[in-house]
């Protein structure tokens, strides 16, 4: 008999890791979700074999419990599932971007012989929904792991062999340590883009021109300011400290370039670049050519082979050149994983279109 996996919230991050598990495993997925077209449609592109709406008829039997809801959902559905009757040996684990608060909730199911280990793919997108879902979205990505310290090894070992279709390189650490340094280089930033934004939409009421005039930079550093406001909101409330911490360092750093630039001071004001330029440069992404330039089209494709060639062939019939390839091994900070480089605007399109007949996603840094 197959064993169960029971996956609780299936959006963007839940479909796509029921894709991943399906992969690897021969198992029989239960989906539990409370939006009734969300569960259809997982069901009718085969995410899951079966959907409920009930939590207790899908965890009853399954042998791994994933929770990919909101992070105050999960936290609130970790600690009702302390009234459920589990299967002995399950192991329970969540894909949160906040790991302290769902943590704390998880203690107290040891001595039932269930394990709590929580989890953070870090891939994702400002997509929502499991039409979005895709079995490779965390190829190559950290997954992040948050075991208590007393958490057997095996039950560690596990879980990654349940998560190994998801080809994401797993790491450890506290939960304390993961909200401290998620929230510096992911939380925090989604803060920065939606406040870039709610600057351009106030100076529109005055001057409408300025949305026409919003191009690269302001699109590429406000991309993920399109993302789910439930999802953010909920992450805000869950990491508060170190994001206050966090807003208190930004704006003495803000008070630093509005002196400088109040003074006139040339030296400060270009070293206030230089040093962003040279720690951004650093970035492990940046040394693998991650940072578009013109032209350029970035095609999500899977890791496997002839995937590569069947791209390059179809463009090849078509008659459209490409002046370079490369592809990007994380997904850190683009959509894409083979950057294509064109010759024209123009050449773009036609390889845009003619890629996107054949389904594969595209995307333009814009
Ligand atoms: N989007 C990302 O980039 C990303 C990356 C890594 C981790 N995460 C985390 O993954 C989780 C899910 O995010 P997502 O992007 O998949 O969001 P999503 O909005 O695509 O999916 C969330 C789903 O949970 C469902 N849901 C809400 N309450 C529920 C309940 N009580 N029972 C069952 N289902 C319920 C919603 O209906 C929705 O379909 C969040 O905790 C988020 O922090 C997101
Ligand atoms: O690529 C994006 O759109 C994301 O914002 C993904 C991102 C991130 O900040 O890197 C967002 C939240 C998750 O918890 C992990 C990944």
């Amino acid at each position: 008999m197959s064993r169960k996996v029971c996956v609780v919230g299936l959006g963007l991050i839940g479909g796509s890791i029921a894709l991943a598990i399906q992969r690897e495993h021969d198992a029989f997925i239960i989906g539990v979700e409370v939006d009734e077209n969300q569960l259809k449609l997982a069901e009718s592109l085969k995410i899951i074999d079966q959907g409920t709406r009930s939590l207790a008829e899908g965890v009853c039997e399954a042998d791994l419990i994933i929770f990919a809801t909101p992070v105050t959902k999960t936290e609130e559905l970790v600690e009702s599932l302390k009234d459920e009757k589990l299967k002995p040996g399950v192991i329970i684990t969540d894909v949160g971007s906040t790991k302290k608060k769902i943590f704390e909730k998880s203690q107290g199911f040891q001595k039932h012989d269930i394990t709590f280990i929580g989890g953070h793919p870090m891939a994702g997108s400002h997509k929502t929904g499991v039409q979005a879902a895709k079995a490779h979205l965390f190829e190559n990505a950290y997954y992040i792991l948050t075991p208590a310290k007393d958490t057997p090894l095996k039950k560690v070992i596990q879980l990654q062999n349940w998560l190994k279709g998801t080809k994401a390189k797993f790491i450890e650490m506290t939960p304390d340590q993961h909200d401290k340094l998620v929230g510096v280089v992911s939380h925090f930033p989604h803060i920065v883009a939606a406040g870039l934004v709610h600057q351009v939409a106030s100076m529109k009421e005055e001057e409408d021109m300025v949305e026409t005039l919003a191009a690269g930079g302001f699109r590429d550093i406000t991309r993920i300011a399109s993302a789910s406001p439930v999802m953010w909101r909920d992450i805000l409330l869950h990491n508060k400290e170190p994001l206050l911490d966090l807003l208190e360092k930004w704006q003495v750093e803000m008070d630093k370039i509005h002196t400088f630039i109040k003074q006139g001071d040339k030296e400060e004001i270009y070293r206030f670049f230089e040093r962003a330029k040279l720690f951004r440069d650093g970035l492990p992404s940046r040394k693998k050519g991650a940072i578009p330039s013109f032209y350029d089209l970035y095609v999500d494709v899977p890791d496997h082979p002839g995937v590569i060639s069947d791209v390059t062939g179809l463009l090849a019939t078509e008659g459209i050149s490409i002046t370079n390839i490369r592809i990007i091994e994380t997904r850190e900070d683009i959509m894409g994983v083979l950057r294509l480089t064109f010759r024209s605007d123009e050449d773009r399109e036609r390889g845009k279109k003619c890629l996107q007949r054949e389904l594969y996603e595209t995307y333009v840094m814009e």
